[in-house]
């Protein structure tokens, strides 16, 4: 079964453009579970843009299902996820200033940084998960860093989806296949929508966990949190 984690990043994007507790990011994470999320994710990322440390050390204790929190493994998110101890940290090679993320890691050069990374998150108890683009040159060394999972960055297959789905997924299933012959757990996010879910689902069944933030907050002020949930779900179902 692949998992669900929904991503809250943009509800407190709009909580924050007026400083107050509208829409309530607790809240949203705790109806988004009680809707059919099986995971709610994170990215406190160092400008506090969207989500915020208190925002971590508030949902920490409420989230039932698996907590996830992304980011870029510098002392601020080491700190936070050591205090928190989240089922799963995703570790992201974004600088502060990017607008979004837009890349996995070179897990070549960072080999050894990322191996100590891991080891102290792990030893915390927290499952790890490395960001990564779909190029085989990357899983061998993402294995050596002992990481528990890789997430496929799915942005360059969402973008050449609707010109040609079938050759946007193919490095997808190609890396998908390594992952699982190395024994690396596979998850997916970044841009993932209603249109190119099921496919990416179709296409890489084995898939555990998708992470859904943008799109899935955009579709809630069209169909309604609950609704959107379960539309995501559903492409989900094979
Ligand atoms: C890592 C990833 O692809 C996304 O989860 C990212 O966290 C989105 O960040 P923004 O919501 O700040 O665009
Ligand atoms: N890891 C991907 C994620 O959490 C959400 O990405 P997006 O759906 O907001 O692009």
């Amino acid at each position: 079964m692949t998992k669900l984690s929904v991503n809250i990043n943009k509800i407190a994007t709009l909580r924050n453009a007026r400083g107050a507790n509208n829409p309530d990011v607790v809240k949203v994470a705790l109806d988004a579970e009680r809707f059919g999320a099986q995971g709610i994710t994170v990215h406190p990322r160092p400008d506090e843009r969207h989500i915020t440390k208190q925002d971590v050390l508030d949902l920490a204790p409420v989230v039932t299902t698996e907590f996830n929190i992304e980011g870029y493994p510098d002392k601020r998110f080491m700190e936070l996820v050591k205090t928190v101890r989240p089922a799963q940290a995703t570790l992201v090679p974004d600088p502060p200033n990017a607008i979004t993320s837009n890349t996995g890691w070179d897990t070549i050069s960072h080999k050894e940084m990322l191996k100590d990374i891991v080891a102290e998150l792990k030893s915390h108890g927290t499952r790890v998960s490395i960001f990564i683009n779909p190029e085989s040159k990357y899983f061998e060394p993402a294995k050596e860093t002992g990481t528990d999972r890789v997430e496929l960055y799915t942005e360059p297959y969402a973008s050449g989806y609707h010109e040609d789905k079938q050759k946007s997924v193919a490095p997808y299933i190609e890396v998908a296949l390594l992952a699982r012959e190395l024994g690396l757990g596979l998850n997916a996010g970044h841009d993932l929508d209603l249109n190119n879910l099921r496919f990416l689902k179709e296409s890489i069944p084995f898939l555990e966990e998708v992470s859904i933030g943008h799109a899935l907050v955009c579709d809630a002020l069209y169909f309604g949190l609950e609704n959107t949930i379960q539309m995501y779900r559903r492409q989900l179902e094979l």
